[in-house]
């Protein structure tokens, strides 16, 4: 769906990208992450031209991004950002509503898709789609923002650390949401985060940025089970222990799990070999002295991320 090709970003004798290649396929949830200043944002922004290369090639549906018109990389793409950038004056219908207007949408559809949409990520249409965006709260605004982002169906969404100045019950909730929503509609998304463990909790894909050069790509548990140098290492915070069972990942409010719905295994299966049960399962059933527990891929990340102490 997005291909980088070698390609490098220059702001005059400062390189932000250096040589990034990689390839985000139809559906996947791509996560960009790095220190400040690693180059993700102009990276990000390189896919819809908004910041143009200085060498290489990226192609956008196995087209050069170079040969589309810029309203037509907007209409296909859709983009949220951090700062949450909806128009004050106009409604939350309007705001939602913009990109399918200009493409010419009847009204009755745009009234559909809105409602649609709002109900989607919890918001009743009856009640605020005539709101202004004032009356909302932070986290009613950032569910604005993605679902506006979604309205004309784009087969692509960037996404610019779109819940990091969210309080973190909020910002957790909506992580949740983009998951199910995810998981309903399907899109690819290449999203922005400096946070380790949104980054795990979302991707399918990690792509770690370190001072504008990639150091690895991978999905959440390859990086987790085998990163490629220190600074991987060091990122991900979270130093394995030798012959770690998935046993040790069970906590005492592990919900229960019948083992005829969930493959099961034994406590004392390694937690690599768990990893490759989660890539075609859900979760799993881990039997325990009482009874089976259900324990997920982010169960796993999360007890991964409480150890390694959250400093996001
Ligand atoms: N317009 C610009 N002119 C000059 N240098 C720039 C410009 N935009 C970005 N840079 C530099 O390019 C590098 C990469 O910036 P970028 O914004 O892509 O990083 P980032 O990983 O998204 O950082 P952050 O997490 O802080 O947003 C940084 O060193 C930054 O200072």
């Amino acid at each position: 769906m997005i291909e980088f090709k070698n390609v490098t970003k220059r702001y005059g004798s400062k390189t932000a990208v250096e040589d990034a290649s990689f390839y985000v396929k139809e559906g996947e949830f791509f996560v960009l992450i790095g220190p400040s200043g690693s180059g993700k944002t102009t990276t990000l922004k390189m896919i819809n031209r908004l910041i143009p290369l200085t060498e290489g090639y990226i192609y956008f549906k196995d087209k050069p991004v170079s040969d589309y018109e810029v309203h037509e990389m907007r209409w296909d793409i859709g983009y949220v950002l951090q700062q949450i950038a909806l128009f004050p004056h106009m409604t939350i219908k309007e705001n939602i509503a913009q990109v399918p207007q200009m493409k010419k949408w009847k009204e009755a559809d745009i009234d559909q898709r809105t409602a649609e949409l709002m109900t989607m990520v919890g918001l009743d249409p009856d009640t605020y789609k005539d709101r202004k965006p004032a009356e909302l709260s932070g986290g009613q605004q950032q569910r604005v923002g993605v679902i506006r982002a979604l309205a004309a169906d784009p087969p692509v969404i960037l996404m610019d650390e779109p819940f990091s100045a969210l309080d973190p019950i909020t910002r957790e909730s909506l992580q949740d949401d983009l998951t199910a929503l995810q998981q309903e509609i399907k899109k690819t998304i290449v999203f922005v985060t400096h946070d380790i463990k949104e980054a795990m909790k979302l991707g399918d894909r990690i792509c770690l940025f370190n001072e504008g050069r990639i150091e690895q790509i991978g999905t959440p548990e390859e990086f987790l089970t085998a990163p490629k140098n220190d600074f991987v290492q060091e990122f991900i915070g979270y130093q394995r222990e030798e012959n770690e069972t998935i046993g040790e990942f069970i906590r005492a409010d592990s919900a229960e799990a019948e083992e005829a719905v969930y493959p099961l295994v034994e406590e004392s299966t390694k937690i690599e070999d768990a990893f490759k049960v989660f890539a075609e399962h859900e979760a799993v059933a881990v039997r325990t002295a009482k009874g089976n527990k259900l324990l997920s891929r982010r169960d796993v990340f999360k007890h991964l991320s409480d150890k390694r102490g959250d400093s996001a």
